[in-house]
């Protein structure tokens, strides 16, 4: 079996649908990412097979004008998102057509996007009249050089499968990059990593080690409701295990009750947390790349 899989990036002024679109492409639990633990870096939005294809679907806050510096920070992390991706959607609202701020996207697509594989959606279909739709499609390719239009409603799902289709073909030959009984609660397992990441970030101040990850290793779905979540804290030194887990462990111990509580509270049950400290001298080299595109590279998995 040739199995192809890579990273999909959907652009587009905010409210232009990307969300729903996520949710239409991957499945009902993407929804639950939500945009309350923000980053500068591009995350993990979903994962939909498609065939032999995976489909790993970046983050990219929506597209304004940017102006304060948060903003601009936002704005820089979506191109970021777009700039590694290996197709990027670019969506727009049918019935608002080339707005002032699409015109913008398209200014900087015309850098970002050259010689990449920039498909346009035209969403919302289901609110204008076909000629309108036309006009757009021919207006939009005259401004830039998508390599293909779909035109979709996202909420209604119509044109939805040929787009996800079409993705499975652009994106290379590859093994997966995530097993694949991982990648419905993959964007869960990240947001818990980022939330123990920062509780230690909190913590420890400058004395954080610079060179310090957090992955979620494992995530089980109670019975009781509750959720039991494994995280590692991989150190690239000894010396910096004694860092993370404090004095008689306290420092650990705070990290995982402030986590286990901001968990608990953002998904509305119980959480058990079970923090461990390792050290891989490696984990920087191995996780170079992931790490820049803000993913959270497994071990052995790639
Ligand atoms: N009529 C219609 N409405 C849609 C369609 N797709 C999305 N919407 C609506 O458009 C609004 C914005 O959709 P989102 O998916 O939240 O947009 P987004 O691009 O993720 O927005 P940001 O998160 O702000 O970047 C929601 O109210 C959706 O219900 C569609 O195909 N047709």
């Amino acid at each position: 079996m040739t199995t192809r899989a890579g990273f999909v990036a959907l652009i587009g002024e905010p409210n232009a649908g990307k969300s729903t679109l996520l949710n239409t492409m991957v499945g009902a639990k993407v929804s639950i990412v939500t945009h309350k633990v923000q980053t500068t870096r591009a995350r993990i939005r979903g994962v939909a097979m498609e065939g032999d294809s995976q489909l790993v679907f970046v983050d990219t806050p929506g597209l304004f004008q940017p102006r304060r510096r948060l903003d601009r920070a936002m704005v820089a992390a979506a191109w970021g998102g777009a700039a590694d991706a290996d197709v990027i959607v670019l969506m727009i609202e049918a019935h608002r057509g080339v707005t002032a701020g699409v015109e913008r996207i398209l200014t900087q697509l015309a850098e970002i996007g050259k010689g990449r594989t920039v498909a346009l959606a035209i969403n919302k279909i289901d609110r204008v009249e076909a000629p309108v739709l036309l006009g757009l499609t021919k207006d939009l390719n005259e401004r830039f050089e998508f390599v293909e239009t779909f035109m979709i409603s996202a909420e209604k799902g119509h044109g939805v499968e040929t787009l996800r289709k079409w993705l499975a073909e652009q994106v290379p030959e590859s093994p997966w990059l995530y097993p694949e009984d991982q990648i419905a609660d993959l964007p869960m397992r990240m947001i818990a990593a980022e939330m123990t990441r920062e509780k230690l970030t909190l913590r420890l101040h400058q004395e954080l080690p610079y060179q310090l990850t957090v992955e979620t290793e494992a995530w089980e779905e109670r019975k009781d409701g509750s959720a039991k979540v494994d995280q590692i804290i991989y150190v690239s030194r000894d010396g910096h295990k004694g860092i993370v887990l404090g004095h008689k462990g306290e420092t650990i111990k705070a990290v995982s009750k402030a986590a286990r509580e901001e968990l608990a509270e953002f998904l509305g049950r119980k959480v058990h947390l079970f923090l461990q400290v390792k050290v891989r001298e490696k984990w920087l080299e191995e996780a170079e790349r992931y790490d820049q595109m803000g993913l959270d590279f497994k071990d052995g998995n790639a």
